[in-house]
């Protein structure tokens, strides 16, 4: 086999491209008797596929991972003080991979640079979308979402169609929804859901409650590129690579629609 691109943002596709096959041999392999059993196999395989490649070809580099204990912790020097971290979810939706016939789960690889230009020093990222055959990615990032037929009525009133974790969403976002005119798409996976807004299949997505950093890293650097809106919700950055992974809430949407979801926020998330 060949060395991987040299460049991040397509080595972070080619990255996300391997461990989603390996996620998908996997699920053929093991199928769908044990749920259990197929999602820590899932988190493993991807986790160590994607700790060996970055070992081999970018060993200068630190990483935060879900499935690294040591990454994780609150302090950890060695990612605290790199200039170079990469922020990685090696399964997003975890328990959507584990039922047959779903779509929204992702693989996350995304790399935070100090000294970025941007707010959130993420300076690549690849969301890889395995069983929806399709990876997003910074090197070739997707052209702002066109407005939809079904989004853009005759009356001038659109339909926010607005994406919610299926098995997590915030208890205000039904009052919200109701407030903005918007209904709810239940979906899994950070990912997914930001990836949907990305291709224009959603206008917005709004999470509140606990999330982590790798979450929404690799998500967010790719819908920026986009030239979408990522946010915290009450509308300052996102930030990454700090002390505590933690990072709650966000609000990923196209731009026309930022100041409207953030002032309805402001009024229900308090
Ligand atoms: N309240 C919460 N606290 C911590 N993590 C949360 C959370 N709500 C969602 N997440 C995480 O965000 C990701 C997307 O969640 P959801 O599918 O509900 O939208 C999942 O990642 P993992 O699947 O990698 O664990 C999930 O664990
Ligand atoms: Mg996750």
């Amino acid at each position: 086999m060949g060395s991987p691109p040299t460049i991040d943002g397509a080595f972070a596709r080619w990255l996300a491209t391997r461990a989603g096959q390996a996620l998908l041999d996997l699920r053929t392999e093991m199928g769908f008797a044990d749920a259990a059993a197929l999602k820590a196999a899932g988190d493993q395989a991807s986790h160590d596929l994607i700790r060996t490649e970055l070992a081999t070809w970018r060993p200068g580099d630190a990483v935060l991972s879900e499935e690294d204990e040591g990454s994780r912790a609150a302090g950890s020097v060695s990612r605290l003080g790199a200039d170079r971290v990469w922020i990685i979810d090696p399964l997003d939706g975890t328990r959507e991979f584990s039922e047959e016939g779903r779509s929204d789960w992702a693989v996350h690889v995304a790399l935070w640079a100090r000294n970025a230009p941007s707010p959130h020093g993420l300076t690549a990222g690849a969301v890889g979308l395995p069983a929806q055959h399709r990876v997003l990615g910074t090197d070739y990032p997707p052209a702002y979402p066109p407005m939809t037929v079904e989004a853009a009525t005759a009356s001038g009133v659109r339909t926010i169609r607005l994406a919610a974790s299926r098995s997590r969403p915030p208890a205000f976002l039904t009052d919200l929804a109701d407030d903005v005119g918007a209904h709810l798409v239940p979906m899994g996976s950070a990912g997914a859901k930001i990836a949907a807004v990305v291709t224009g299949e959603v206008d917005a997505y709004i999470h509140a409650g606990g999330q982590y950093e790798w979450d929404s890293a690799a998500p967010v650097a790719v819908a920026t590129a986009t030239g979408l809106h990522a946010s915290r919700i009450d509308g300052s950055a996102l930030k990454y690579n700090e002390t505590d992974p933690r990072l709650p809430d966000l609000l990923v949407c196209r731009k026309d629609l930022a100041s409207r979801l953030l002032a309805a926020l402001q009024k229900h998330s308090g």
